[in-house]
């Protein structure tokens, strides 16, 4: 298997670049999706939640209301410490056996795991490639309000509940430049596919031992 990291800031193009990567054969993996797993009704990351944010955090049919939630956690730093401390440990868990079960499935496969707070959590699986991407904090901005409608606070917000690019380039193998067209994100995306395909080609053709 060879595993990618992907990470990036909000609305940065994470999704946009392993949907490409999946286009040329990747099995794509997205923690924001298993973070919605982990709190289904009956679990006890959701009993977690409601003991920590009382019951005002659920909608009438016992899901959990991520607006309501999203409005308390992205204003207040210890609310969001607080969610993550009981989020963050069931993701790590239930993405490291899904990493496994593709290695199972596909010794040969590449899998891209997209998660935004790779740098935040401390997200230690043992990626082959960490891919950041990266766009200026306006268009990161312009895209929240533009697309997902949220108000420029609200957006502002949110990409100030995250480090800084700067502290994801650290971690970086590869970074790729989401602030212009798409064309061009996803220029850098194929060229980034063909770099992967000669690193595994490589190390096929490596005599072991
Ligand atoms: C606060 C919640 C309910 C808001 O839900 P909502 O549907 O509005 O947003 P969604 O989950 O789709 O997240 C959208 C983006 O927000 C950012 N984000 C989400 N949670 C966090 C967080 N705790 N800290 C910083 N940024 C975050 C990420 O860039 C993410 O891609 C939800 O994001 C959540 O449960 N967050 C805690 C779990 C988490 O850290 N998820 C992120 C990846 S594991
Ligand atoms: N150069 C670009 N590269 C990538 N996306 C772009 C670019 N220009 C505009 N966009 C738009 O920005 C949005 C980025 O959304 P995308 O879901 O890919 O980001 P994301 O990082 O996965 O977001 P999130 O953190 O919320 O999951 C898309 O609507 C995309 O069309």
């Amino acid at each position: 298997m060879y595993l990618i990291g992907l990470t990036g800031g909000i609305a940065s193009g994470k999704s946009t670049v392993a949907r490409r990567l999946v286009e040329h054969g990747a099995i794509h993996l997205d923690a924001d999706q298993l973070a919605r797993r982990v709190v289904e009704p009956g679990s006890t990351c959701l009993q977690s939640i409601v003991d920590e944010f009382g019951q005002g955090v659920l909608r009438p049919d016992g899901t959990l209301d991520r607006q309501r939630l999203g409005e308390l956690v992205f204003r207040d730093e210890g609310a969001r410490a607080r969610l993550n401390a009981i989020v963050h440990p069931a993701v790590r868990e239930l993405s490291g056996r899904l990493i496994a079960k593709a290695e199972e499935e596909d010794p040969q496969a590449v899998v891209v795991y997209d998660v935004p707070l790779l740098v935040e959590a401390q997200v230690d699986h043992p990626f082959d490639l960490v891919v950041v991407t990266s766009a200026p904090k306006r268009a990161q901005v312009k895209r929240l309000v533009e697309e997902r409608g949220l108000d420029p606070i609200q957006a502002e917000a949110r990409v100030d509940a995250q480090v800084s690019d700067e502290e994801r380039r650290a971690v970086a193998d590869v970074v790729i430049d989401t602030g212009g067209t798409i064309a061009h994100t996803m220029s850098q995306a194929d060229a980034l596919w063909v770099d992967i395909e000669r690193a595994r080609k490589a190390a096929r053709e490596r005599p072991s031992g």
